[in-house]
């Protein structure tokens, strides 16, 4: 029920998040049951374009480590699929957990993952910022893809590399050109839904694109994320796991698949 949800998510540790969320009808992370959604042959091929010289920095937020784009011009965008308008990269980040049994956000028939990652796209049609655009509807569009454990990632590695730069919060570092297009998996078919930030403010303004293939990464990979830290130089160590929302109930909402 919804107070036992709020209730859940005021508890969950990591997000502080206010006990009532304003609306709270279309919130993320959920879990995708398979057989209840519903393939829409309206929907089209993601058109995704990227340009890895708009790759700015990566640096560590105290949630996550995010590699931030610049969004000033049309340069890393995406379109079609479920969206009415052309989308910019903001920049892509990771959730992951303590071990593998768990730390994705979304799941898949109740599937977790070792890790999920959120490529972060703003409505710069309807929209003239980033800021603006996060507190609407149809303001933001993420991509969401699942990371499991298995061969080494080539296209991952570089990121691997930076992180020992970026291990305390608010460590950044300039990341010159990184395609984030390797990150994803060479199957089209995805799930798409109305949903939230998982992240306070946690507003409704996302349409999530869920992909339904994982991408491979090994051991070693998935263990350097969890080297890094939440705490500041000086503060006593806190080790950056576990910063995922818990799942939020999937209320009035349809979940559709661009497959059959
Ligand atoms: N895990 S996820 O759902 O993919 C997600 C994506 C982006 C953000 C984010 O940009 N937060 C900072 C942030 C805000 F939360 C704002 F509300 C805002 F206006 C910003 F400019 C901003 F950077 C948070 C969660
Ligand atoms: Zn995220």
């Amino acid at each position: 029920t919804c107070c036992s949800y709020r209730l859940r998510d005021a508890l969950h540790p990591l997000w502080q998040s206010p006990l009532s969320i304003p609306g709270g009808t279309r919130q993320s992370p959920i879990d995708i049951q398979w057989r209840d959604s519903i393939f829409d042959p309206y929907l089209r091929p993601l058109k995704i374009s990227y340009d890895p010289d708009t790759c700015l920095h990566i640096w560590n937020n105290g949630y996550s480590f995010l590699v931030e784009f610049e969004d000033s011009m049309d340069k890393s965008i995406i379109m079609g699929g479920p969206l009415e308008n052309q989308y910019r990269l903001k920049q892509f980040h990771f959730h992951w957990g303590a071990i593998n049994e768990w730390g994705s956000e979304h799941t898949i028939d109740s599937r977790v993952y070792p890790a999920e990652l959120h490529l972060v796209h703003w409505n710069a049609v309807k929209y003239e910022s980033f800021e603006e655009a996060v507190m609407e509807g149809n303001g933001l569009a993420v991509i969401g893809v699942f990371l499991k454990l298995g061969a080494y990632h080539e296209g991952l590695q570089k990121l691997v590399d930076a992180l020992p730069a970026v291990k305390h919060k608010d460590e950044i570092v300039e990341f010159d050109t990184f395609d984030p297009s390797c990150l994803l998996p060479s199957c089209p078919d995805y799930w798409t839904y109305a949903g939230s930030l998982t992240t306070p403010p946690l507003t409704e303004s996302v349409t999530w694109i869920i992909k339904k293939k994982a991408i491979e990464v090994d051991e070693n990979q998935l263990e350097a994320f969890r080297m890094l830290l939440f705490t500041s130089p000086g503060e006593e160590e806190k080790r950056m796991v576990d910063n995922f929302r818990p799942l939020q109930p999937l209320m009035n909402r349809t979940v559709r698949s661009s497959f059959q």
